[in-house]
């Protein structure tokens, strides 16, 4: 068994673009990207926004089809998927979004939203469920009782919190996350990164983590990629990183974090 649970090789996506009066050119959303996670481990993304990141995320989702390239999570090829396989996968590799309000149905309870993963994928009887959902809320410090709420109930750091708990559910192997925390205040922010890293060690979980925010980025990372204009422009641990950018583009995000020390005083 391979130790990267994740690995990109030259992978690209191009885009058309139809310009007015017909003519057509294709824009690369990402360009040669190779990178691996090892198991168990975070790798942080930062870039500017427009330098391809979630595009990337949503390529290794499964959402979109990369242009070139080859993906290999848990050792299997997911660029070539067959159809069977499909679920499986769905399971095992699950994602949290920036806006999670957004993928909640409104007329649904929290204990119905977090339930739904678990019916889809036949697991578990209806006590089992309901079993589940309260011991996941309460791994993301919800009381139980949320389970009867409305999503327009909970303030955006809890929704937060329940789609957290709705990535890891199914108990997946890889949570992929684009921007979760970036639309929080910034101590609501540090608490969902803190639960984000206690849940990702408590389930071994492998995880790549996109923020435009080198600061989010080092709080998750074990190691990180810097991408810039759809390419990765410097790849390393965090602390190499941050000890020694190479690149002009990572001094300048690195120069643009604010100060820890102004950071707790703000929250
Ligand atoms: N479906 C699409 N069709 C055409 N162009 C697209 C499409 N999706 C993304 N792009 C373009 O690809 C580039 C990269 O976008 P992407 O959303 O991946 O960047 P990002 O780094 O995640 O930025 P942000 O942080 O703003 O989301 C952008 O120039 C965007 O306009």
């Amino acid at each position: 068994m391979s130790d990267d649970m994740i690995s990109l090789t030259d992978v690209g996506k191009t885009f058309g673009h139809t310009r007015l009066f017909g003519a057509s050119t294709e824009f690369a959303a990402v360009t040669d990207v190779s990178l691996s996670v090892a198991r168990g481990k975070t790798l942080g993304i930062v870039g500017e926004s427009g330098s391809g990141k979630s595009t990337l995320l949503r390529i290794i989702l499964g959402l979109i089809p990369p242009t070139s390239g080859s993906i290999v999570i848990d050792g299997q090829d997911i660029v070539n998927l067959r159809r069977r396989d499909e679920k499986a996968f769905r399971r095992k590799v699950q994602p949290i979004f920036q806006n999670p309000a957004s993928s909640f149905n409104p007329r649904q309870s929290i204990g119905a939203i977090l339930k739904a993963p678990l019916e889809v994928h036949g697991i578990g009887t209806r006590q089992s469920r309901r079993d589940r959902v309260s011991e996941m809320l309460e791994r993301v410090g919800l009381p139980a009782e949320y389970a009867a709420r409305h999503p327009h109930q909970l303030s955006g750091g809890q929704k937060q919190r329940v789609a957290i708990a709705r990535a890891v559910i199914l108990k997946p192997a890889v949570v992929l996350a684009d921007e979760p925390t970036s639309a929080l205040d910034v101590s609501v922010q540090a608490q969902v990164l803190d639960l984000f890293r206690e849940t990702r060690e408590a389930m071994g979980l492998t995880s790549i983590f996109v923020s435009h925010n080198l600061a989010v980025i080092r709080q998750v990372s074990d190691t990180v990629a810097v991408m810039r204009l759809g390419r990765i422009v410097e790849m390393g641990s965090v602390d190499a990183i941050f000890a020694n950018p190479q690149h002009d583009y990572t001094r300048a995000l690195i120069d643009a974090v604010p100060d820890p020390a102004a950071i707790m005083a703000q929250a």
